[in-house]
């Protein structure tokens, strides 16, 4: 991967069991895991489970369980290239390990549950993403992932979502208001479950329809009306404005795909990342998101950068 001058930042935000950590894992692979530092502001939080729970408070509490302030220090460090010595919190204890020092690569992908929450934060990112997985999802895959790897019950899982609904209203899902983009997943209920694909997802990407970020809807809704995939086009209000959006559905075909980011994109960063004969919607928003991360990393033309490097 080319070095552009700084570092380039994205911001993923969303809910708990939203499918963030899983998406930057995607995302890592088809960027390159030498090209890409991770971080989670769950090493954020400032008080443990035990003490969250003593005092009455959810992780979602920005002031009273998390230190947004050291939060925006390290990101700004790392925005100027400088490494960090980060805070680690252990989710199979519920308490802090050692701190690690975190070294800047090409790309920061940073998820979190605050991450649009405050100016000083989003002011950092390159791009800003809010994760908006359908309730239903997001309630049927924490309780798995908690109860597996977190310590806790099922039981306890549910209580523990249902005493965090009010701090979900009010902390997290107003974020969205600040995304350049939300993802949102749903079950795609049109389509039989197989032992391929026991959960089919619909992806819906919505797009605010004033500023420069406006990258992929126009796209996907041009490639739908070309029959390269399948997806669905309207508006609607999220967090209270207009958003355009488009609903990815069904399989899209390897030869689709090509076409899919020759029309995105100059450049064919991902190429060498096409391996499959289809793309579920998950995949083909991860290929386009990374695509675009590429061309914030290092120009929307290839060509053009090199002939002004070369002189
Ligand atoms: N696309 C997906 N399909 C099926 N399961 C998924 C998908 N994405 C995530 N999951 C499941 O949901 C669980 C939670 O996902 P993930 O850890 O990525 O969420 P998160 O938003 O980072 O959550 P948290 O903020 O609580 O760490 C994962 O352990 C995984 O089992
Ligand atoms: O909202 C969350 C994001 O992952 C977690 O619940 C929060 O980080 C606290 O973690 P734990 O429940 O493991 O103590």
């Amino acid at each position: 991967m080319m070095q552009r001058k700084g570092v380039t930042l994205i911001g993923i935000a969303g809910d708990s069991g939203a499918g963030k950590s899983t998406y930057v894992e995607h995302l890592k692979q088809l960027l390159g895991e030498e090209n890409v530092s991770v971080m989670s502001t769950d090493d954020y939080h400032s008080l443990d489970r035990v003490e969250r729970n003593k005092i009455g408070v959810t992780a979602l509490d920005p002031w009273k369980a998390n230190n947004l302030g050291l939060l925006i220090d390290h990101l700004w460090q790392l925005k100027q290239k400088r490494p960090i010595l980060k805070p680690v919190y252990d989710h199979s204890t519920g308490t802090f390990a050692e701190s690690e020092l975190l070294e800047p690569r090409t790309v920061i992908l940073v998820e979190g549950l605050h991450l649009l929450y405050l100016e000083k934060l989003r002011e950092v990112f390159d791009l800003k993403i809010y994760f908006d997985t359908d309730i239903s999802l997001r309630i049927k895959w924490k309780v798995r992932r908690d109860a597996e790897a977190r310590g806790y019950t099922e039981e306890q899982v549910l209580e523990e979502i249902e005493r965090r609904r009010p701090d979900v209203e009010k902390f997290i899902e107003p974020q969205k208001a600040w995304a350049d983009m939300v993802i949102h997943y749903l079950p795609d209920l049109k389509k039989e479950p197989t032992e391929a694909n026991p959960e089919p997802i619909r992806v819906r990407v919505a797009e605010r329809m004033r500023g420069n970020k406006r990258r992929l809807v126009k796209w996907l809704v041009l490639a739908s009306r070309l029959g390269l995939i399948a997806a669905d086009h309207y508006h609607d209000q999220i967090a209270g404005e207009e958003m355009e959006i488009a609903c990815i559905e069904g399989n899209t075909e390897l030869s689709a795909m090509h076409s899919l980011l020759d029309m995105v994109s100059n450049n064919r960063y991902v190429d060498d990342q096409l391996d499959k004969m289809h793309y579920d919607p998950i995949s083909v928003s991860q290929l386009l998101v990374a695509n675009m991360i590429y061309e914030l990393a290092h120009g929307t033309n290839m060509e053009a950068q090199r002939f002004a490097e070369s002189r």
